[in-house]
């Protein structure tokens, strides 16, 4: 199992400050920086594009994981790389030809994800699993930050976990996002997840530091 990776969500930051907001957490002790691009589209909300993540990427040394809930996709891949990824996760339901999506990712140089709907079963990535260095399980339905983490998911991420054991796939990530906190952490965690992405419950307290602490505590 990897260690377990905390990646705060900047969708709950303060955008008029969106740098210092950064800096803050990468001294907080986050290992990931989670980005969360929405179109209007594909959810009903919209929040930035490529412009903003390059603009923020060259002042964090954390790792960029950029979570795409926009149609086609694969046209922005090359300004998401550009701009500063190193993991780009795209919807399965929003991905006509996922495979073919999922290797534009990987040619351009850096890691490709999948992330599921909650209402999405894990067997819409059965073909393309051993291409893919993460799975994102929703854990709540994506759009909005500060949502009640959906419990029925727990189930999804021991199942999808038992299935990459099963095929030998261990190197190999599952993130979950949304209403992630030092209540529902250790249930996806003992479930199998070893990235956690938290948003509201990060960026909503007034000590980052010490909300991340109390997620890795939650832990043990
Ligand atoms: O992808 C997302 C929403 O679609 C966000 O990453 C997620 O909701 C994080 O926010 P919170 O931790 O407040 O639920
Ligand atoms: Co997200």
């Amino acid at each position: 199992m990897n260690p377990i990776k905390i990646a705060p969500s900047i969708l709950s930051a303060d955008f008029s400050k969106l740098g210092a907001e950064i800096a803050e957490i990468e001294r907080s002790g986050a290992d990931w920086l989670h980005v969360d691009v929405m179109d209007g589209h594909f959810v009903p909300n919209i929040t930035f594009g490529a412009p903003v993540l390059q603009a923020v990427a060259p002042h964090t040394g954390l790792f960029v994981d950029v979570h795409l809930m926009i149609e086609n996709p694969e046209n922005y891949i090359a300004d998401f790389v550009k701009a500063g990824a190193h993991m780009i996760t795209v919807h399965a339901e929003a991905c006509v030809h996922l495979h073919r999506v999922i290797h534009l990712i990987k040619e351009h140089g850096v890691k490709a994800g999948v992330a599921l709907n909650p209402a999405t079963p894990i067997s819409a990535i059965e073909e393309v699993l051993d291409d893919l260095d993460m799975v994102l399980v929703m854990t709540v339905n994506p759009g909005f930050g500060g949502q009640a983490f959906i419990p029925r998911m727990v189930d999804k991420v021991k199942q999808l976990r038992d299935w990459a054991n099963a095929k030998g796939h261990t190197a190999f990530h599952i993130e979950v996002d949304g209403g992630i906190s030092a209540t529902t952490a250790k249930l996806v965690v003992d479930a199998g997840a070893d990235v956690l992405v938290a948003g509201s419950a990060i960026f909503g307290a007034p000590d980052r530091a010490k909300a991340i602490q109390s997620i890795r505590d939650s832990l043990n």
